[in-house]
């Protein structure tokens, strides 16, 4: 709502970046220092035009060169519509074709794991949509087949990548008084509003890992496993956190799911497990209890209070009839500290077109904050990196106000890959001109995107619902 009050109430204020971010300006190509990144994609789904073809538009070393759908002809229209250079046969011709070198994966959850290992055992590296897999242990094995093969597999969590994060998480540090004033407590949601979404779309699947938690949930887990890292502040003694450590101790106290029930005729049965039981939640109110990574084992837990939902609406009932319209809200995540503090972070999923960061202290003071560009406040202390001004994209493209989150994301991934590619191409290496292999600003690491999994798992199997499979 609050997003809805500010573009409506200034409406010039956010209107030209959220038009540019729908038309990116199209930059000169490539100095020829700057290697170029080939990506093909594996189906003409809704998220390909936000995820990769508009950010891709507007980078000088990036090249959208292949895709591929079920029906070919459908593939054609997509990739005349979104200039993507060739349409091959099927999924498999994408992830073995020579000349690509990175592959997008933006298929029903179900599908991840499947397409991930096809690509990674072809050599190629992975922009593999959210939720990575659709239980930790296949997650795992993704990562674990990245890291033998040595090539960059990034889990798309897109919001991760805007610098209005990294300057939530730096909010939430300082509230924390380096350390004598601890997080008590997160809320987070992330309420999809479900009149769109057809009864028969993966999201309602058992068999593709649908669910409430496997698809908005996953962003309010993550976003509150940040906020509580962001608390701890970097690891005692410099050193790195062991993730799948911290991840093993996180409870989930509790998790109530509201089940999806089909309403449309034909009625689909595919949110049935294979036993027969409704399995997809519709909504689900989870809590999960997790430790300050650092922490002793009895020191108190962080209480991550999280709500996804798959359809949200309102019921009203006028002369006997009863309307269902949808319940309008904006992705939030809200920090509680001990003396009351709160630090609170509206429009957390598309802060390019609005959000705000509120920090209330416990007098009622409130300061708002917000950061659309890399933000000259320090943001040092943000956990896995922050966008300083000085980061600049190749070919001296620095990050605009404009900028979705999905642009940063393709330029971390160009990054990673550019690193990695000038250490071990001899080609680039020997090349003076080549850049050199700086890691990119901000990442997402693998154990991450396991202790995300691992979460959704434990809330699946508290709901009573069971794991994905
Ligand atoms: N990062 C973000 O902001 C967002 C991420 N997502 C994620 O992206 C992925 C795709 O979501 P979305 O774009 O909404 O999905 P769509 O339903 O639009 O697309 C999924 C694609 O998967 C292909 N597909 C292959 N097998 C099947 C099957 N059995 N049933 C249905 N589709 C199949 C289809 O490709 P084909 O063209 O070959 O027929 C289809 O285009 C999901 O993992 C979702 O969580 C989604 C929305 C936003
Ligand atoms: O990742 C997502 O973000 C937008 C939602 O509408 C969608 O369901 C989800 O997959």
């Amino acid at each position: 709502m609050e997003v809805i009050f500010a573009i409506a109430t200034n409406p010039f204020g956010r209107l030209p970046n959220i038009l540019k971010s729908k038309s990116p300006p199209v930059p000169p190509p490539s100095s020829s220092t700057e290697p170029i990144l080939r990506i093909g994609i594996l189906g003409a789904a809704k998220i390909v035009p936000d995820g990769i073809v508009l950010p891709a538009r507007n980078h000088p070393s990036v090249q959208l060169v292949a895709i591929a759908a079920r029906d070919k002809s459908r593939a054609e229209v997509f990739a005349k519509q979104h200039g993507i250079a060739r349409v091959l046969d099927s999924y498999a011709d994408v992830v073995t074709d020579p000349d690509v070198d990175a592959v997008y994966i933006p298929l029903p959850n179900g599908l991840h794991h499947k397409w991930a290992i096809e690509a990674l055992r072809n050599g190629k590296h992975i922009l593999l949509e959210k939720p990575s897999c659709s239980n930790a242990d296949q997650t795992s094995q993704v990562f674990a087949l990245a890291k033998q093969r040595n090539l960059v597999a990034l889990e798309a969590f897109h919001y991760r990548f805007h610098p209005a994060l990294h300057l939530f998480g730096h909010l939430v540090r300082m509230a924390t008084n380096e350390g004598t004033n601890p997080l008590t407590r997160v809320e987070a949601d992330f309420r999809v509003v479900g009149a769109g979404i057809p009864e028969d779309d993966f999201r309602f699947t058992h068999a593709l890992a649908g669910g409430s938690v496997t698809d908005p949930g996953v962003y309010p887990i993550c976003i509150s496993l940040y906020t509580v890292r962001a608390a701890a502040g970097p690891p005692a003694h410099g050193g790195t956190l062991d993730f799948l450590d911290w991840s093993s101790r996180i409870e989930c106290s509790q998790a109530k799911p509201t089940l999806f029930v089909p309403r449309v005729e034909p009625l689909t049965t595919a949110h049935l497990d294979p036993s027969g039981k409704n399995a997809i939640d519709e909504r689900m109110d989870a809590t999960l209890l997790v430790p300050l990574p650092g922490a002793s084992e009895d020191a108190p837990t962080v209480a991550c209070t999280l709500l996804s939902t798959l359809r949200d609406e309102v019921e009203t009932t006028i002369a006997g009839i009863t309307f269902r319209t949808a319940r309008l809200s904006t992705p939030t995540v809200e920090a509680v500290f001990k003396d009351g503090t709160k630090v609170r972070y509206v429009g957390y999923l598309a802060p390019w077109v609005y959000h705000s960061i509120t920090v209330t202290q416990p007098s009622g003071r409130k300061a708002t904050h917000q950061a659309y560009a890399p933000s000259p406040e320090p943001t040092s202390d943000a956990p896995d990196g922050f966008w300083n001004t000085e980061d600049g994209a190749g070919a001296g493209i620095k990050p605009e106000a404009w900028w979705p989150t999905y642009r940063y994301q393709l330029e971390v991934f160009y990054q990673a890959w550019r690193a990695h590619t000038h250490s071990t191409s001899p080609a680039t290496t020997n090349n003076p001109t080549t850049p050199p292999p700086v890691p990119p600003p901000v990442w997402m690491h693998a154990d991450e995107s396991i202790a995300v999994m691992q979460c959704v798992d434990k809330i699946y199997e508290a709901s009573g619902l069971g794991k994905r499979i």
